[in-house]
């Protein structure tokens, strides 16, 4: 997961109109901060908070404009300009934009080996946690029964897509 994650080296900078605004960025499920720190680095006004199981970030030193906080999401997620969700769990009721970054399925316009390989991770997911990956239309029904009103979704380089979702 940890190398997974360092993919997003390859994308932060081509991504700038994403971040541009903002103040304060949470990675809701951050893990140990891989991708929050990748972001602090590339934009150092930002000030990003990786948010995670206490367990996860205990130790963890604020450096710069990167510090972690525990909790558990689904009770308090700390405030921000924006909420960034990687392989994390959407919840309802945050008021900033919300940055997830995910599989999205497209059949139609993958090439055959991509989809393949993103099945391979509804299949993984239904067997550890009785989840799934989706497509854009599931997406769109999520975020529209959460409240939000319109989203931009940007694939990015391997099989992961950006979606930025807006009250
Ligand atoms: C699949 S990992 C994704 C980690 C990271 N976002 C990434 O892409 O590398 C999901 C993360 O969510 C965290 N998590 C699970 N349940 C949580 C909860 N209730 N509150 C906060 N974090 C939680 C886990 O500890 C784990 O770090």
């Amino acid at each position: 997961m940890k190398s997974d994650s360092q993919m997003i080296n390859l994308v932060v900078k081509d991504c700038e109109p994403v971040f541009e605004g903002l103040k304060s960025l949470v990675d809701v499920g951050g893990g140990t901060g891989t991708i929050a720190r990748v972001i602090s680095e590339a934009y150092p006004q930002l000030k990003c908070t990786v948010f995670d199981l206490p367990h996860v970030v205990a130790n963890l030193p604020t450096t710069g404009n990167l510090n972690f906080v525990g909790g558990d999401l689904f009770q308090h997620i700390p405030s921000a300009d924006a909420i960034l969700m990687r392989e994390a769990i959407p919840t309802q009721g945050e008021k900033g934009k919300v940055i997830i970054i995910d599989i999205v399925i497209n059949v139609e316009k993958d090439e055959h080996e991509l989809t393949e390989a993103k099945l391979f991770f509804d299949m993984l997911m239904m067997v550890e946690v009785s989840g799934r990956e989706r497509t854009e239309q599931d997406w769109q029904k999520l975020f529209m029964a959460a409240g939000f009103c319109h989203y931009k979704l940007t694939p990015l380089f391997g099989l992961r897509s950006l979606i930025e979702v807006y009250p």
